[in-house]
């Protein structure tokens, strides 16, 4: 069975001419029968399933196509949906993000709400989190990325939306991710976590940082350790990565470090960080209990970043490990 994500990204790249119309009409089929998650001024479409829990709207193109024809829009915003993979059951995948049409109708439309991406990403369990992190990060390079920086002209977009190329000189942009080291240091008995001002109330993670220009991952992690706590790692080990749509797009590569028992004292830069402490094993396993952030009025209760993400990750490593 031929993969639509194959034929697109066969096609994407720089085709003669006389093939086009032929990758066009692919594009169009796969449209047709590809399934788009809407986005408004690049927060996802969520609804609420009968179990409570929620999931990324997605439809087909001609129930988009009819819910702009219901509101007044013209179908040829249709055009503007971005590829952003194929399924599992071979189903191609689209992002389209409708922020020009009236919020409140489109969700009445469409039985859901546009939910901020941050607050998605705790109401998000599963597997969708990634694709619509994904999205939200593609229709924000696409809505930020319509001019060329080296000429001031208009850029264009390809049919897949993998790459926009400059009008004028051809130059060809593709979506950019900043590297970022996030890194869960242990002292062997405890492992550190931190918190920015800007974290929801008692939320606290893994230490994070972006790489700088000529850095390499070793480098990045021991400066920013240094700079964020005042602490110098030993052992470095890679654990795994993940994309991360916050601020801009950020690659996060997630690593374990250790620091020596003897030197574990913290100088916690507060222009950084708001807060960073110790955590013993039973500390952490209490955090990773609490199921949902706390509401307005709870006690104060440290919680952990969501299942989905890096941070909590490289926590339920260390705790797998501290059990061994
Ligand atoms: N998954 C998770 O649990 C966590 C993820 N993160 C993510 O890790 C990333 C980095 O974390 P953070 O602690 O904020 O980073 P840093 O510790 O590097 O501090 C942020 C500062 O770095 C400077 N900076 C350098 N390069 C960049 C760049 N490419 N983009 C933006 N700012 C840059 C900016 O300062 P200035 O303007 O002064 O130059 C910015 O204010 C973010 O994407 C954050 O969302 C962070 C913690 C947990
Ligand atoms: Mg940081």
């Amino acid at each position: 069975m031929l993969n639509p994500l194959r034929i697109l990204l066969s096609a994407t790249k720089s085709l003669p001419t006389r093939r086009c119309s032929g990758y066009v009409s692919r594009m169009r089929f796969t449209l047709q029968s590809g399934r788009i998650l809407l986005f408004h001024r690049l927060s996802p479409l969520l609804q609420r399933t009968e179990r409570g829990t929620f999931r990324p709207a997605a439809f087909n193109s001609s129930d988009v196509q009819l819910i702009l024809e219901r509101l007044g829009s013209d179908r040829s915003l249709l055009k503007e949906a971005v590829l952003l993979g194929c399924s599992e059951q071979n189903q191609a995948e689209f992002c389209l993000d409708l922020g020009e049409l009236d919020q409140a109708a489109v969700e009445e439309e469409c039985e859901g709400n546009f939910v901020d991406l941050r607050k998605s990403f705790f109401l998000l369990t599963g597997a969708e989190a990634p694709l619509v992190s994904k999205g939200q990060a593609l229709l924000r390079w696409h809505q930020t990325s319509r001019f060329c920086s080296a000429t001031g002209q208009p850029t264009h977009r390809n049919q897949a939306g993998s790459q926009r190329v400059c009008s004028s000189t051809g130059t060809i942009y593709y979506p950019k991710m900043s590297p970022v080291v996030i890194v869960l240091v242990s002292d062997g008995k405890r492992c550190l976590l931190g918190r920015q001002a800007s974290f929801p109330r008692g939320m606290y993670s893994a230490l994070a940082g972006f790489c700088d220009m000529g850095e390499c991952l070793e480098e990045a992690l021991c400066r920013e350790v240094a700079e964020e706590v005042g602490l110098e790692v030993q052992r470095i080990s890679y654990s795994s990565s993940q994309h991360w749509p916050f601020p801009h797009s950020s690659f996060l590569l997630g690593c374990h470090a250790s620091v020596s028992p003897a030197h574990t004292q913290l100088n916690v830069d507060v222009t950084e960080l708001e807060d960073a402490r110790w955590f013993s094993l039973e500390e952490i396993d209490s955090a990773l209990q609490v199921r949902s952030p706390p509401r307005r009025g709870d006690a104060p209760v440290v919680w952990l970043p969501p299942k989905h993400t890096i941070a909590r990750q490289l926590i339920t490593e260390w705790t797998d490990r501290q059990r061994e």
